[in-house]
């Protein structure tokens, strides 16, 4: 079984992802890790060298070329990844994708705790973003409400998804 978390920018896919796969001895993957690493460049560099539409390209690929041969996996995703394409279906097709689903003031007060956000950079925009996306999260398998202490998210998606 492999674990997808879906979400906006600062929702806590990392955090979580890695805490449960730490717990169900599952592997973690963080995917704008993973194409910062296969890229060998930031995230920021490859928006500012090659644009955005470039990376969506690269997102899109790496479902079907990395995350599709996933077993046993918690997958954290870009906080764009399930927009583009066919990509959600694609997501929903390999494990079960879950939405961690926050407010906007949460996620922007956690988002500015990090770097490597470009499509954070203008408050404005990032807030009409985060309407039309939560949209696209919606269609995840399951919605958690992530504005919570994370030790209540990770409870419900253990239920959920391990019937604990
Ligand atoms: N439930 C939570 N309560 C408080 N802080 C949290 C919670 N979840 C995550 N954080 C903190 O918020 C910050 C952003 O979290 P994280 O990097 O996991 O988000 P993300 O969804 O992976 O973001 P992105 O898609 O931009 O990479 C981190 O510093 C993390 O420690
Ligand atoms: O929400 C988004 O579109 C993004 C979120 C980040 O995780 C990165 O994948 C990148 O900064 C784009």
């Amino acid at each position: 079984m492999n674990i997808i978390l879906v979400g906006f920018m600062g929702s806590g896919k990392t955090t979580i992802a890695r805490i449960i796969s730490k717990k169900h001895s599952m592997k973690f993957v963080d995917t704008d890790k993973l194409i910062e690493k296969q890229q060998n460049l930031t995230i920021g560099e490859i928006f500012d060298k090659k644009g955005e539409n470039y990376f969506r390209e690269i997102e899109k690929n790496f479902i079907l070329d990395y995350l599709s041969f996933c077993d046993n996996c918690v997958i954290a995703t870009g906080g764009g990844m399930p927009c583009f394409f066919n990509n959600m279906e694609n997501l929903k097709k390999i494990g079960w994708v879950v939405y961690l689903k926050t407010d906007f003031e949460t996620a922007k007060k956690r988002a500015m705790l990090s770097k490597n956000r470009p499509l954070f950079k203008d408050e404005k925009k990032a807030k009409n973003l985060f309407k039309r996306r939560v949209i696209c999260y919606s269609k995840a398998h399951f919605t958690v409400d992530a504005n919570r202490e994370k030790k209540l998210t990770i409870n419900e998606i253990e239920k959920m998804l391990f019937g604990e």
